[in-house]
């Protein structure tokens, strides 16, 4: 589904990303594991090419997804935002109704029509296990809801436009106990319909919510396995490590 190759980016002088080559399947949930500024962020960016907004920033190699190279001229970035949708770490609605949030995109992207969009929004809001919570005030403010519901907000908008892949960069760090559960939940149920990326820094959420695990050190993949095997029986010293709390 995500094919990358030998993809390096850097920051100015600063090499971010040394050489990564990763295939990321579908409809699976794949997270990206490792200590603090290993570029986990960075590779998940490059994803939806968020770091094309930066300023110095290059990137070599190259990342199809679904068989289209994203770094191809021809590609519109509209397009590619449509089809790799993203969840931040902090939830940021818009200061709009919750209607008006998950109508967005659809909007952007020219649906017109009332029922469509009703449709449109009750359907993304039941996959973000937050209809029956806000079915009877979808007119009120997006602000007035919970961390948690904002969060699953922010997901229903993404989903609003049927992307493929949905990218998420540690989607319940603002979240308490409870907040989490819901959001690893519906990572389960949305992984049937969407090839799922999550940046985490919570390695037992890793272990619970993924299938595929890419640990980064250093800007460098150092392993890369199904979760259960990774976790279980690392091949690499350096991933020992880290799973079992050496450093990071
Ligand atoms: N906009 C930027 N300009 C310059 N350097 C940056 C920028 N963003 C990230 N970096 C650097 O790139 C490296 C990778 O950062 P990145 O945020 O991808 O790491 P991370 O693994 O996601 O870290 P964390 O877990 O702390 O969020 C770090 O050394 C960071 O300081």
């Amino acid at each position: 589904m995500i094919e990358i190759r030998k993809l390096s980016l850097k920051y100015g002088e600063k090499l971010a990303l040394q050489d990564i080559s990763l295939d990321i399947p579908k409809h699976q949930v794949t997270a990206f594991i490792g200590p603090s500024g290993c570029g986990k962020t960075t590779l998940l960016r490059c994803l939806n090419r968020m770091n094309d907004l930066i300023d110095g920033v290059t990137v070599s190699g190259t990342i199809r997804i679904g068989g289209l190279d994203i770094h191809d001229p021809a590609m519109e970035i509209t397009e590619l935002r449509k089809r790799v949708g993203m969840v931040f770490q902090k939830s940021n609605p818009f200061p709009k109704t919750i209607y008006d949030n998950v109508a967005y995109g659809p909007r952007i992207l020219g649906v017109r029509g009332q029922s469509t969009l009703n449709e449109i929004v009750e359907r993304s809001l039941r996959a973000a296990a937050l209809w029956n919570e806000v079915q009877d005030r979808l007119r009120s403010s997006a602000l007035g809801l919970s961390g948690g519901q904002q969060q699953r907000l922010c997901i229903a908008r993404a989903i609003a436009v049927e992307p493929e892949v949905l990218l998420m960069d540690e989607p319940c760090s603002a979240l308490d106990p409870i907040a989490t559960g819901k959001i690893e939940e519906l990572m389960a149920d949305l992984k049937q319909q969407y090839t799922i990326v999550i940046v985490t820094h919570n390695m037992q959420q890793a272990a619970r919510v993924s299938d595929y695990t890419a640990f980064l050190y250093l800007g460098q993949l150092v392993e890369y396995d199904l979760t259960k095997q990774l976790f279980v029986k690392p091949s690499k010293k350096q991933t020992e490590d880290y799973i079992t709390g050496r450093f990071g």
